[in-house]
């Protein structure tokens, strides 16, 4: 077949209601999309008085008002802005995916700095049949000599265009609700979907009910109407104009959050790309507080999503704050942002201003971020564990709780542990016993006790290749011990010894059994399980990795005794393990360790009690 070039043609029947009903996904866009043309023809007619090319009325009092009539089944949407003549409905609006947002944006480029427009797309407006059977504007352009204009369009592919009626400068949009939008004739749902989008755009916005009778206070004076938005949020101003307390509000009435949140980062940035936004790190106020953030995504003032992870790296959505990027298109497809350079690029800038922030924390206010860490640190563990590059900036920003409530890096730790060995504790209830040894000794541990810590752990021994962790129960480090009273010999046969009396007062087949000369005093027993073979057994728990189970490591564990215990010298004079007090002193000794290993399991705790209370009754 010969070579045969041409342009598609599109039949505006079988594409119109694809755009009317496809175009978004989520219903309630069309208000967004018809307040920000509200709010853009404002901001032109702005710009127009600014630059001389257009006289109006001195104070104009910029509005867009969105009226309900229940009856009339209507929601309009008011503005007195630039307002359109025949000739641009003609234009922008009878063509379809012709936008004079961009027209504008072309034509007065180099006369104002101040680019506010939001539409770019032309398509915007068609939104409003998502809801509508019936839409009418009415209209009449700022130019002096300006008819007014009325519209209409049914949905299908004709219009109507008359002699318009509006009396002043400006625009109505008239949505004629269908039985699918009825939603959209109840005051919350309006307010709320005018709130979700628009609660920080640049023009204020109010609401009002046809029939419904105006605010009076208890004088019976008309009170002035409230709008429904803030037209200068505080991220749009400069962090030298912000107090904490405006801060503090700010979050609190943004996220219905009335914790205080710790602290929080002003972003601000025109150069490579416009930016403007405030991080706040919420407070985690009880152990079950999940961490859960909500990091809400603007453009121009419009909100365009919650949580859109291309641009937010994944960690920082933990946080809670407010990004606006003018830069970033209003309809933002996923797909299309997970390839997208510039937002590699936004996403690194936040990263890194997070990054410095707590590195600043850290370097000039080493007490307050101390005061933070137990709330912060599992965030900016995720953080280092997601993220090389945010690893690498804050790594020397980590600190460490320790047993003796202070805080310190892993180098600050390691001065004082000549082994490179950092001992820590998971659970500082469960553990006590061992961290008090630890503490009797002059010895400190830190606690690492959040579920990321495993993790973590892992990161800064790789990252650390000279530095082992080692959990307080792992072993018996040297420096709790002394050397030995018995000989190797003696030794020898004495475990064997004690190994067959426990086996028998326990009925266990295996136990791993060994004498130590403790230096504490009080200690009689307690359980050790290597570093590995923990791990090991957290790492089953946690994938649950089908064919092994945590019971398969049970018998690794090591019952030490310290042989300068009373009680263990008893066992160690005795030749009868038959006999019923040193089987109860072995049952007793091995529970006593475990209990502050593990839990005892029912059966277990039952038996203990029950031994503990016959023991008791031999002292009277
Ligand atoms: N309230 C209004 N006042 C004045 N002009 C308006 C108004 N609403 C729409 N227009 C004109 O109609 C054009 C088309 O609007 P539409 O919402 O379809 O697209 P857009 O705003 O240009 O882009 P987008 O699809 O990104 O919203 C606008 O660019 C504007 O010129």
């Amino acid at each position: 077949m010969s070579l045969e070039k041409g342009s598609l043609s599109i039949h505006s029947e079988n594409i119109f209601p694809i755009i009317k009903k496809w175009l978004y996904s989520d219903h309630d866009i069309f208000v967004r999309e018809l307040i920000s043309n509200a709010s853009d023809a404002i901001t032109k007619l702005q710009k127009l008085v600014m630059i001389n090319e257009a006289q109006i009325e001195e104070n104009p009092d910029y509005k867009i008002t969105v009226t309900l009539d229940e009856e009339a089944k209507t929601l309009t949407f008011s503005d007195n802005g630039i307002g359109m003549t025949a000739e641009e409905i003609k234009k922008y609006i009878n063509q379809i995916a012709f936008s004079g947002a961009e027209d504008f944006i072309k034509n007065y480029k180099d006369k104002s700095d101040k680019d506010q427009i939001i539409g770019h797309f032309g398509l915007g407006f068609y939104s409003a049949f998502m809801v509508s059977s019936d839409v009418e504007i009415h209209t009449r352009s700022y130019l002096p000599d300006a008819e007014p204009v009325n519209w209409k369009c049914d949905g299908g592919t004709t219009f109507e265009m008359t002699e318009g009626t509006r009396e002043s400068r400006g625009t109505d949009i008239i949505l004629h609700i269908t039985d699918d939008g009825k939603d959209f004739l109840k005051e919350y749902e309006v307010k709320q979907t005018i709130k979700k989008y628009c609660s920080f755009m640049p023009v204020e916005i109010f609401f009002d009910i046809v029939g419904k009778e105006p605010l009076k206070d208890a004088d019976g004076n008309l009170l002035p109407p409230e709008p429904l938005n803030e037209t200068k949020p505080l991220y749009t101003k400069q962090p030298s104009e912000c107090t904490d307390e405006d801060y503090k509000s700010f979050y609190q009435s943004t996220f219905n959050d009335f914790k205080e949140p710790l602290f929080w980062i002003h972003l601000n940035m025109d150069y490579p790309f416009n930016l403007k936004g405030i991080l706040y790190f919420p407070r985690l106020n009880t152990e079950f507080d999940r961490i859960e953030g909500q990091i809400k995504l603007y453009n121009s003032q419009v909100f365009v999503a919650d949580n859109i992870k291309e641009v937010i790296p994944e960690f920082l959505l933990l946080l809670k704050g407010v990004i606006d990027c003018p830069d970033l298109p209003l309809n933002v497809s996923r797909s299309f942002l997970q390839n997208d350079g510039f937002v590699k690029k936004i996403s690194s800038y936040i990263t890194k201003k997070v990054a410095d922030k707590l590195n600043a924390l850290y370097k000039t206010e080493r007490e307050t971020y101390e005061g933070f860490w137990d709330d912060i640190n599992p965030f900016i563990k995720f953080g280092a564990l997601k993220d090389e590059k945010f690893y690498e900036n804050v790594e020397k920003s980590f600190i460490y709780k320790t047993i003796e409530d202070t805080y310190v890096t892993l180098s600050e730790y390691l001065e004082k542990a000549p082994d490179k060995k950092v001992y820590y504790a998971t659970d500082t209830v469960q553990q006590a016993q061992y961290i008090s040894l630890f503490k009797s000794q002059e010895m400190n541990a830190v606690i690492l006790d959040h579920p990321i810590d495993s993790a973590f752990i892992s990161l800064i021994e790789s990252k650390n290749e000279d530095v082992k962790f080692e959990r307080v129960d792992a072993d018996v480090s040297e420096a709790l011990r002394n050397n030995s009273s018995l000989t190797e010999e003696e030794q020898k046969t004495l475990t064997e010894k004690l190994t067959d009396f426990f086996k028998k007062a326990l009925d266990l087949e295996a136990i791993t059994l060994r004498l130590e000369n403790m230096k504490s005093e009080n200690l009689s027993s307690m359980i050790v399980l290597s570093e590995e073979s923990r791990r090991m057994q957290d790492m089953m728990k946690m994938y649950s990795m089908p064919g092994m189970n945590a019971d398969m490591l049970k018998g690794e564990t090591t019952l030490v005794l310290n042989e300068q215990h009373p009680l263990v010298d008893y066992l160690i004079k005795q030749d009868d393990g038959d006999n019923e007090t040193v089987q109860m002193i072995c049952a007793q000794l091995y529970d006593l360790a475990l209990l502050s290993h593990t839990q005892l399991s029912p059966e277990a705790m039952t038996a203990f009690i029950s031994r503990s209370n016959t023991l008791l009754t031999k002292l009277i």
